[in-house]
């Protein structure tokens, strides 16, 4: 570009400036040289007067390391133009392309030629002060300005070196702190999974203990209470319900000429044999000690009845065959054979609203079946009252 004659003097002790500033340090040249050569950027207009941006690159071993742009009010460039051009000559600040943008002669319209130089980026207000980053397009440019001048320094940095300078932050103790956390949160969440599967175990576990009979992991008396009170409601006596009492046999003697253990193993062979009879919906509960309870919603006495029956033949009919490590060396047969007797009621047929009541019922028929000669299902008073009677009489 064509140039007006700019005092070297001037230059080289400003870019000396810059160089020295601890803000920006630029290597110079083996030779100590800069390669000095000014472009123009786009104008801008601030308050009165349009402003040029008068820009040279700092190249190191011809590499581009940054820049110096000179903010300069145009009028300056102008009235420094008309100064010192000599009388009778005309110099012509141009840009790359050759366009005017400054003439010594005094009729030229900085602001229309800027604009039409320039088009809206002469308008844009970019007039950058303080320090900071910009990104024109062209990837991100520091600048920050000198003080007590109306220079910016500009360094272009590769987004590569950018990025670079980024990840370095991260400075070994930094990430080794990181690292730790992380550890430690996987380890706290760790901790707190085993925690949360302990509890739920415990309380599982903590459920079963109240609801299920340990020795023979039947529901226990308070599940059947629990059950017969939801199929009550349920029910609302629009439907039978029928509960069979079981009681084991003179269980006694089972005990006595076995052991406890073997007695222990015959309720769960018991238990075992009855629950894979009875339906799907019905509850079987060890009600306690040698005392079972089968729960039947919706059935009636007569097909109550027929599963007692099913039940009491197929006890009887079975062989309980306990670990002869346990049982009494004076047991009579490695095998113990036994027999059931049952009670059944119904809680619409016998009035019955309660489970109390209803298991008060079937009792007084399983005491009858015992009265009779045990291993035998009762189903309703007869027996009962004819021995009632019979004490009475
Ligand atoms: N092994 C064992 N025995 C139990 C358990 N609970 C109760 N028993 C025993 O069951 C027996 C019940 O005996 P009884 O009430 O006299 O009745 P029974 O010998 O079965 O005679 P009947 O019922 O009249 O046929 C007692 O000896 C109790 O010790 C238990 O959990 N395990």
């Amino acid at each position: 570009m064509a140039y007006p004659p700019l005092d070297d003097r001037l230059v080289e002790p400003l870019l000396r400036q810059f160089a020295d500033s601890p803000l920006y340090r630029t290597p110079q040249t083996p030779s100590g040289e800069f390669d000095v050569r000014f472009s123009t950027a786009p104008g801008h207009f601030i308050d009165k007067g349009p402003r040029l941006l008068l820009g040279t690159p700092l190249l190191v071993n011809g590499l581009p390391r940054g820049a110096v742009i000179l903010d300069a009010p145009q009028q300056r460039v102008q009235d420094y133009l008309s100064r010192t051009t000599p009388k009778g000559e005309h110099h012509v600040l141009l840009d790359d392309s050759g366009a005017l943008i400054a003439s010594s002669e005094r009729n030229f319209d900085a602001r229309q030629d800027l604009t039409a130089l320039f088009g809206e980026a002469a308008n844009a207000d970019t007039d950058l002060r303080g320090a900071g980053m910009v990104d024109y397009g062209r990837g991100p440019v520091l600048y920050r300005e000198l003080e007590g001048t109306r220079a910016l320094l500009l360094a272009h940095i590769p987004s590569a070196d950018l990025r670079w300078a980024v990840i370095s932050q991260f400075s070994t103790l930094f990430v080794c702190l990181w690292v730790s956390l992380g550890a430690l949160l996987v380890i706290t969440l760790l901790i707190v999974d085993r925690l949360l599967l302990g509890q739920i175990a415990v309380n599982e576990r903590l459920r079963d203990l109240g609801l299920v009979d340990p020795l023979t992991r039947l529901a226990n008396r308070r599940r059947l209470q629990t059950d017969f009170d939801g199929l009550a409601r349920r029910l609302k006596r629009q439907q039978p319900m029928a509960l069979l009492m079981l009681d084991i046999d003179r269980f006694k003697l089972i005990n006595d000429n076995w052991g406890h253990s073997t007695g222990d193993e015959v309720l769960k062979h018991l238990a075992t044999l009855c629950s894979a009879l009875v339906r799907p919906q019905d509850l079987m509960a060890r009600y306690g000690g040698e005392e079972f309870c089968v729960l039947m919603p919706g059935v009636a006495i007569e097909q109550a009845s027929v599963m007692a029956e099913t039940l009491r033949a197929a006890v009887a009919q079975s062989v309980c065959l306990p670990n002869p490590q346990t049982m009494l060396s004076t047991a009579p047969s490695p095998e113990v054979r036994l027999t059931i007797s049952i009670g059944v009621a119904e809680w619409l047929l016998d009035d019955c609203h309660s489970l109390e009541e209803l298991v008060a019922r079937a009792d007084r028929r399983l005491y009858a079946a015992k009265q009779n000669g045990r291993n035998r299902v009762v189903q309703d008073d007869t027996l009962y009252k004819k021995r009632v009677s019979g004490i009475s009489g």
